[in-house]
This record gives structure tokens, C-alpha cells and sequence, in this order.
């Protein structure tokens, strides 16, 4: 399978340093920079724009990972490709012509890929997954940076890579919530190989160590 990817989440970051935390990401092991999204509506929360992944964009030198946890995303979809967005991921929740919904962020010359709340059934997925380039699983409640990893995903990660390799795909699947060096490689273990990881590296001393970890339990 291909190498195991770790993105860590900017919603950690800190704000007034966007761009030393952009270039700790760029001088690190990581794959990605994960962007989340949050409108007040769909989540509980709100987080930030284009403006703010415009400045990200400035100066990543990685692809960026946008999840988009808000209503009808199909409004903005152009506007995120537009500011730097490289792959753009949308809930099956929030959305209801998904199918159209990933033409459109293929249209605009991003990666499309689907996200499922922590509850909604995998199954959901069976007749878009040819669709996705990658599918998003909540490991927590999403809305909030910090929760505790919700341990039903190890099954839910399960079926979904039985689903993926029964239709001979190769869909990247990504785990979001409170992924950690605790968790990671029994999540590798389960099928998945891509992960957020928002305040278990920015949190940590040593961020370009946390990510190094990271990297190395979830390739070994
Ligand atoms: O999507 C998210 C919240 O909805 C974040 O990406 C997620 O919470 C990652 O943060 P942490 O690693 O701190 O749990």
C-alpha cells in the first residue's frame, strides 16, 4: 500500500504565527496541511476563510487539505479552489447531490473526497467511493480541536477498507479527532493511511518531533 501520510491541522496552530507554524509543517515530515472550515452551522464553531488559507498558501510548499464543515459547500467551492485549496473534502451530511457536489471540486481542479460524521454508516458510501480520491472519518464529534479519540472508529475503518478493496479501489481512507502516538498505528492496523493531527503536534514541545513520530509509527 501507498506511505502512510500525516496532515496536521492548522486549527491548532497558533494564529499570530501563521506563517512560522506554515514553515514548521513545510521543514517537517508531513504530507499535508489540513484546513478546517467551520461556519457556526453545520458545527458548533466557527474557524476561518479564504482570507486565512490564502495566507497559509503564501507559504506552504505542501498541498493543502481543506474540510469543509459547512452548509451546502457547493456554494464555495470555486472560491476555496481559487485561494489554494489541492484537495477539497465535504460531508456526505451537508450536502445533498454529493455526486455533484465532487464533480464540481473536480471541475475546479482539486481532489474530491467525502467526510462521514462519527455515526453515519459507512455503507452511505457504497455507490460514490469510485468518485472519491480519498474518504475523511471523524474519529470525534467534529467542531472542536482537543477531543478524545472515539475508539468505534477502529470498526468503522474496518468496513470501510473491506468496501474499498471489495471494489478494487486504492481510496485513501483519513482519520480527523484526536489521533495521537497511542492510536496511530492501530488505526494503520485497520486500513487506514492518511491523519490530522492538530494538538498533538502543536501542543507538543517539539512539533517537528511529534511529526517525525507520527510518520515513523504510522510507515514501520
Ligand atoms: O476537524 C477537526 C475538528 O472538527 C480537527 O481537524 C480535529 O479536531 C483535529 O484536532 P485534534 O487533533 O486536536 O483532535
Amino acid at each position: 500500500m501507498a506511505s502512510k501520510l500525516i496532515a496536521p491541522s492548522m486549527l491548532a496552530a497558533d494564529f499570530g504565527n501563521l506563517q512560522r507554524d506554515t514553515e514548521m509543517v513545510n521543514n517537517s515530515d508531513a504530507d499535508w496541511f489540513h484546513i478546517d472550515v467551520m461556519d457556526g452551522h453545520f458545527v458548533p464553531n466557527i474557524s476561518y476563510g479564504m482570507p486565512v488559507i490564502a495566507a497559509i498558501k503564501k507559504h506552504a510548499t505542501k498541498p493543502l487539505d481543506v474540510h469543509l464543515m459547512i452548509e451546502k459547500p457547493e456554494r464555495y467551492i470555486e472560491e476555496f479552489a481559487k485561494v489554494g485549496a489541492d484537495i477539497i473534502t465535504v460531508h456526505h451530511e451537508s450536502t445533498v447531490h454529493l455526486h455533484r457536489t465532487l464533480t464540481q471540486i473536480e471541475d475546479a481542479g482539486c481532489k474530491a473526497g467525502v467526510v462521514l460524521n462519527l455515526t453515519t454508516p459507512v455503507s452511505v458510501l457504497e455507490d460514490i467511493l469510485p468518485k472519491c480520491y480519498m474518504v475523511l472519518l471523524m474519529s470525534i464529534n467534529p467542531g472542536f480541536g482537543g477531543q478524545k479519540f472515539e475508539d468505534i472508529t477502529y470498526n468503522r475503518v474496518k468496513k470501510l477498507r473491506k468496501m474499498i478493496t471489495d471494489q478494487g479501489l486504492n481510496t485513501r481512507i483519513e482519520i480527523d479527532g484526536g489521533v495521537t502516538n497511542k492510536n496511530i498505528k492501530k488505526l494503520v492496523e485497520a486500513g487506514a493511511d492518511v491523519f490530522v493531527a492538530g494538538s498533538h503536534v502543536f501542543k507538543s514541545t517539539n512539533q517537528t518531533e511529534t511529526i517525525k513520530e507520527l510518520k515513523t509509527l504510522a510507515n514501520s
